[in-house]
């Protein structure tokens, strides 16, 4: 049998708006309110970044509305995760992490007061040798993260720490975080990692960390950011109930509490 959508977690909302910016803008504000909540009633909060076009937009969404004065989290109690990460040299330009600095994390840290030891990236290609040891890595620098019992994923605890939000572009052939169409990664369940060492090359690097889709489950709200044409089909044979989650992943993006798919209007063309 093929892999199941989750259908514990919450249903996906869907919401279309005009182009990217709006897409973007919105997800940045609603981040912003949501992180800046979290952080005052846990006194921590933690956000699973991705990377991607709308991904990295997002980011730098954030930047602007905190530059334009918008109300923000203590940034030294937020903690930044990422979904996922190419197995690649530190500084690489096609890192998610190296992409996301630059749009937001180094001006947080220069001066908004964001802690360094706040962001923490998957592992690179110099800490580890090939993906299946960066995922044990970052399984490991999540479990110091966890609660004191971890959280409950469907198949048992995971050590790790329950994401506020966690953050999803689509790829045009309906993956999420590196969990791409067809692969083994997806029916991965008990563990929050794994490697992925075969990415399709037309979608960049194919030596991947990612988070797996026991660990999406527990993260309260799931939002994804999801723009252009190219993502029209792919969006459409996720949203259709009972869709096919090994040819189409995003269709098993899924909070515990939260999903919402922020759409532009190209993206949204086939619904
Ligand atoms: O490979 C990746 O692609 C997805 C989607 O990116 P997009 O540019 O098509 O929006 C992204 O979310 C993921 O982090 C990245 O590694």
């Amino acid at each position: 049998m093929g892999v199941q959508i989750n259908t514990e977690t919450a249903a996906p909302q869907v919401e279309v708006f005009a182009d990217r910016a709006e897409v973007t803008r919105t997800i940045a504000s609603r981040l912003l309110a949501v992180l800046k909540q979290a952080a005052q009633s846990q006194g921590m909060a933690h956000v699973s970044l991705t990377g991607g076009g709308a991904g990295i937009a997002t980011l730098e969404a954030v930047a602007e509305l905190v530059r334009e004065g918008a109300e923000a989290p203590d940034w030294a109690s937020v903690h930044f995760w990422w979904g996922d990460e190419r197995l690649l040299p530190a500084g690489d330009e096609d890192r998610n992490e190296t992409q996301a600095r630059a749009a937001l994390l180094d001006f947080l840290v220069a001066e908004q007061g964001l802690p360094t030891d706040n962001i923490c990236p998957m592992p690179t290609s110099e800490e580890a040798a090939h993906p299946e040891a960066g995922a044990q890595i970052y399984a490991r620098q999540l479990e110091a993260f966890a609660a004191e019992h971890g959280v409950q994923g469907p198949h048992g605890k995971l050590l790790m720490p329950r994401f506020d939000v966690m953050l999803l572009g689509v790829g045009p052939d309906g993956h999420i975080n590196s969990l791409f169409p067809g692969k083994d990664s997806l029916s991965v369940i008990g563990q929050p990692t794994t490697g992925e060492s075969d990415a399709p090359v037309e979608l960049g690097p194919p030596l991947r960390v990612t988070l797996t889709f026991d660990a999406v489950h527990t993260a309260r709200r799931v939002w994804t950011g999801v723009t252009g044409a190219d993502k029209a089909e792919a969006a459409a044979e996720a949203l259709v109930p009972g869709a096919d989650v090994t040819q189409y992943p995003a269709a098993n993006a899924r909070g515990a509490e939260e999903t919402i798919w922020h759409l532009d209007q190209a993206a949204a063309a086939q619904l």
